[in-house]
């Protein structure tokens, strides 16, 4: 194999819908029942949905209400962030391997008023080694709506023993089947 010259880009490695990913137009179910972006019985959490797209898509919402605010009646940007977070780190469940965010860069295009539903778009985009890089979009008030905010992000793959050797203890009950999956490896 050619070694890398200094500033050389490393190549792009394959990176493959897992066989077991959850079938395109099927929910994602939250991680975790009191994650601040996608649980269920979190009081002012952002309760994210996600749908399995084509490939290594998915399509998220987010409607932004008085606990995301920042200048009164306006999403704060910090939430809005968040909301990108967790619908790119949901691409994880369709590669099948466990990942953080390492990187993310959010750019806001438009001011997102208190109300606003925004359709997040979000892709995997290449993979170099344990590098994932995602990008994706979020349209106002429809998928087709116009672009408020857009992102990219580098998630880094981690053993799955990362959530439990860094984390306090959680009962498999509090996760969703996947989540509690990847809990089994280090219980
Ligand atoms: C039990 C419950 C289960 C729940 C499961 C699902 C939960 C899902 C939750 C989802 C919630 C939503 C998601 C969340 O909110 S995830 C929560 C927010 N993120 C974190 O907490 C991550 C904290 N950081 C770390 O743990 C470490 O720094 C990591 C693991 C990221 C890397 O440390 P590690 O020692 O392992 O890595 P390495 O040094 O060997 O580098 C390896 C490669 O990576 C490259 N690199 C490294 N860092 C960065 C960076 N910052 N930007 C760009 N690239 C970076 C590096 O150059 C190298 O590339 P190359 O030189 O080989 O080309």
């Amino acid at each position: 194999m050619t070694e890398r010259q200094h500033g050389e880009p490393r190549p792009a490695d394959a990176i493959e819908r897992h066989p077991g990913a959850p079938a395109p137009g099927s929910t994602i179910a939250s991680h975790y029942r009191m994650c601040v972006g996608c649980g269920p019985d979190h009081p002012t959490g952002l309760h994210v949905t996600v749908v399995a797209g084509e490939g290594l898509t998915v399509a998220g919402t987010f409607t932004v209400t008085d606990d995301h605010q920042g200048a009164p009646g306006l999403a704060h940007g910090g939430m809005l962030s968040l909301a990108f977070d967790e619908v790119l780190g949901s691409l994880i469940w369709l590669i099948g391997k466990p990942a953080v965010t390492g990187h993310l860069e959010t750019s806001y295009r438009r001011p997102v008023p208190v109300g606003t539903t925004l359709h997040i778009d979000a892709a995997v985009d290449r993979a170099e080694g344990r590098k994932i890089f995602m990008s994706a979009t979020g349209r106002e008030n429809a998928p087709d709506g116009p672009v408020s905010v857009a992102a990219s992000a580098v998630f880094i793959v981690v053993p799955p023993t990362h959530f439990t050797d860094h984390g306090r203890p959680v009962a498999a009950s509090e996760l969703s089947e996947a989540a509690a999956k990847v809990a089994e490896v280090n219980p």
